[in-house]
């Protein structure tokens, strides 16, 4: 766990919200902090095994967080949701208010999906869903302006630069079509889940709601300054209209 990196995240994000931006933070973790904190070598197979590790690792997670936002005076709330959000209205409405009357209190919600009862985005039937995902969905309940995807590379390139050396970052994208989709493949760690694939099927959600996108670097989270400045950093996604509108 890098506890300097989650430091300076909850260093950025209270100044933002300081500031009067609202910010929802949806972090995953909760296995990787688990798996460490009952020193095995790897992710188990068995479901239910997962399921309990992400628990155990969910609440030390969450209180370390809560501690290193404490540091700066902001309160902090632990939010996991499970994929009825979207399909039941009622639910929907529920976590809609929850959210409302967080930002209210100018408290940041931290979420995660609820691993004890959701199973989709450990390593079940599919790959499709995980918190790529659940961010994308999370700012379409929230009606977010923008949402940022911090990874462990600096953008989308045209290949993944750790195996290709060919690729290139690409600074704006518009549109998920073919070609991009050929551009992204797998996880680059063991502990990740869905690597580039399900980072652009993210801001495949995010175009189809006409909002925004960067995915960017967080090895340092100050580069959320910058995003917010309006920078070049990383890679925009960005429906075309929208930059049509700002010429
Ligand atoms: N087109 C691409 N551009 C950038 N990275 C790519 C691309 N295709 C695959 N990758 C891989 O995706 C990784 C980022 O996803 P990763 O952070 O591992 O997944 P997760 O966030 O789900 O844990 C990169 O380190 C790289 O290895
Ligand atoms: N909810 C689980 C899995 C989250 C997940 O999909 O992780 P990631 O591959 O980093 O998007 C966790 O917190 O470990």
């Amino acid at each position: 766990m890098n506890l300097h990196t989650i430091s300076r995240l909850a260093f950025v994000l209270t100044d933002l919200c300081n500031r009067g931006i609202e910010v929802v933070l949806v972090s995953s973790g909760a296995m990787g902090v688990g798996i460490g904190m009952l020193h095995l070598a790897q992710r188990p197979t068995a479901i239910p095994e997962q399921q309990a590790i992400s628990a155990i690792g969910q609440s030390k997670l969450i209180g370390i967080y809560t501690r290193e936002f404490a540091e700066y005076q902001q309160l902090v709330a632990q939010v996991l949701l499970t994929r009825d959000v979207m399909i039941y209205p009622e639910s929907h409405e529920n976590v809609v208010n929850a959210f409302d009357a967080m930002m209210r209190r100018h408290v940041i919600p931290i979420v995660n999906e609820n691993d004890t009862v959701s199973v989709d985005e450990l390593d079940h039937k599919t790959n499709f869903s995980d918190n790529d995902e659940l961010s994308a969905i999370v700012s379409e309940i929230i009606d977010a302006d923008l949402l940022i995807v911090l990874s462990d590379i600096d953008g989308f390139y045209t290949g993944n630069p750790h195996k290709d050396e060919t690729a290139v970052l690409l600074s704006e994208v518009h549109q998920i079509d073919k070609e991009i989709l050929s551009y992204a493949s797998g996880p680059g760690t063991a502990l990740g889940t869905g690597g580039m694939a399900t980072k652009i099927n993210a801001a495949k959600r995010i175009l189809k709601d006409h909002k925004k996108m960067v995915l960017a670097n967080g090895k340092n989270p100050e580069i959320i300054f910058d995003i917010i400045a309006g920078k070049e950093v990383g890679t925009l996604f960005t429906p075309e209209s929208a930059v049509k509108t700002k010429e």
